[in-house]
């Protein structure tokens, strides 16, 4: 499991952590695994133009410790302060001795033209949302000579607990991050101007209290992975009952399905108009369709406008068997839900829930996940290129694995199959949500393989998916 927590939380570690050992020691491993990954992103260190950009805190000071190492294995090290009297002494001091130097203000462009890679030493978790106009410059000057960067502790700029960015932000291939991850690297859009997180362990975790985000791995998805034994039988696999599309949409029956089928379930039952549930037969034969005892609900994909078909997403969530409720199911989610419940929107579809628009929400995703699964008494999975899943208490989980080539019709429709599947397999909203948007991703990646992709194409990887997490598993508990 991937773990992140908030600025207060890693102060608080930090300060028990350093009360046990010599001053220096933290910001000395911090420093030092700064380096390697540096090292390890250039294929060397020796002959390599480094670029420093550093700030007036301990994050800079990273920077210049890791600097220092970086000179003394070979590379040249050039540091820009953005505030020289307040400097990292301590830094500033090791990057000379190991032959660094300060660039001078009117040589700061040549600098950056140079450089093979810039450490983003601005601030770390101690800065306030946005860059300064000074650090605006220097981050626009690194942008131009399109030069690679990589993050000291966080992208400098974003907002550290939340992942928003509503203000100039460094963008960083890289991001080298001490202790435990910051929320803000968990969660887009701060996910993305992280780049590929890299956590280096400085002692923290025995200090550390529960996270408030964390993110499953296919070793947790595989340990929580239903997998059929000798007195397995359909009912004791699971039984979901499937109720999307309409005449007008039938592909979302068929794809729902589809998703179910790819999950570790005994049964699918079809609820549905004529014309979706004919389809969904003459693919899957093995599909029941009409009512009868299920374990759990799917609702909503395709079913179009139509008044009565509001009645079955009611009807769904009045039962007493956990229920996933996708797309135009969502409207009929008037009040607090009761029982086990996920419901799985889009940004759109949750600024219509919300009554906001759509940007906010693609701004703030952890904030109107987090409200709405308050304000329904839901899970709340909110789809997207790192998906939030958000349980009316307790921590949120993201989903960190996948390829933009998901992104395509139908895909939801998938999902909201593969989900049930796993709600109706006994899995909790939360459990359910966030492994079912795994093995999706999955399926979608060894689908793609880094070409185009259908929504059906996800579906038939899913049963590779749930093998390539298990044997995952295995290796790593091997
Ligand atoms: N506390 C610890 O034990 C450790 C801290 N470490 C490093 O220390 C960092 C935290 O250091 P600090 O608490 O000194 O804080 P930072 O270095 O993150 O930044 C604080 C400084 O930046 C200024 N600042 C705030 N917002 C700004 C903005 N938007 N633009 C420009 N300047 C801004 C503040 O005035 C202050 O001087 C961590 O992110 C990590 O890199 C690591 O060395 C590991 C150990
Ligand atoms: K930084």
């Amino acid at each position: 499991m991937r773990t992140a927590h908030t600025v207060v939380q890693v102060r608080a570690a930090e300060a028990a952590l350093m009360a046990t050992v010599p001053d220096g020691t933290l910001m000395d491993r911090a420093a030092t695994g700064l380096a390697t990954a540096c090292v390890d992103f250039l294929g060397g260190a020796y002959g390599v133009d480094v670029l420093i950009v550093a700030g007036s805190g301990a994050n800079g000071g990273d920077a210049l410790y890791a600097g220092a190492r970086l000179a003394r294995r070979g590379a040249r090290v050039a540091a820009i302060l953005l505030n020289p009297a307040k400097a990292h002494a301590g830094g500033l001091a090791a990057l000379r001795s190991a032959g660094g130097h300060v660039v001078p203000e009117d040589e700061r462009e040549d600098a950056v033209a140079r450089a093979d890679l810039v450490l983003d030493g601005i601030v770390g978790i101690g800065g306030k949302p946005g860059l300064r106009p000074e650090a605006v410059r220097v981050m626009e000057l690194v942008q131009r000579y399109d030069v690679p960067v990589v993050a000291v502790d966080v992208p400098s700029g974003i907002d550290v607990d939340t992942g928003e960015t509503p203000e100039p932000h460094v963008r960083a291939a890289v991001t080298v991050t001490f202790g435990t991850h910051k929320v803000g690297l968990l969660v887009d859009p701060g996910a993305s101007a992280a780049g590929v997180v890299h956590l280096v362990d400085i002692g923290l975790g025995p200090y550390l209290p529960d996270p408030v985000v964390e993110s499953l791995q296919a070793s947790d998805v595989a340990a929580l992975l239903p997998v059929p034994d000798r007195t397995s039988h359909k009912y004791t696999r699971g039984v979901l009952g499937v109720v999307a599309g309409s005449d007008q949409y039938t592909g979302a029956a068929v794809l729902a399905v589809s998703g179910a089928l790819g999950g570790p379930l005994g049964m699918v039952r079809y609820v549905g108009p004529d014309e979706p549930a004919r389809l969904v037969r003459a693919r899957w034969p093995e599909v029941v369709a009409g009512e009868g005892r299920v374990q759990a609900w799917v609702v909503g994909s395709g079913l179009g406008e139509a008044p009565e078909r509001a009645e079955d997403v009611a009807r769904a969530l009045a039962g007493d068997v956990p229920v996933l409720v996708d797309a135009d199911g969502l409207r009929h989610v008037l009040g607090r839900c009761e029982g086990e419940v996920l419901l799985t929107p889009h940004e759109g579809e949750l600024a219509r829930m919300l009554e906001v628009e759509r940007t906010d929400v693609t701004a703030r995703r952890l904030h109107y996940a987090r409200e709405a699964a308050d304000r329904w008494n839901a899970t709340v999975l909110l789809k997207g290129a790192t998906t939030v899943v958000a349980p009316p208490s307790g921590p949120v989980r993201v989903n960190s694995v996948g390829t933009p080539w998901v992104a395509t019709a139908g895909s939801g429709d998938v999902l909201s199959g593969i989900c049930g599947a796993l709600l109706a397999g006994g899995l909790s909203p939360l459990d359910a949500g966030s492994m079912g948007c795994f093995l999706h991703e999955t399926a979608g990646v060894l689908a793609s393989r880094g070409g185009p992709i259908v929504a059906e194409d996800i579906a038939a990887a899913l049963p590779d998916a749930y093998r390539f997490v298990r044997e995952a598993g295995d290796a790593e508990s091997a």
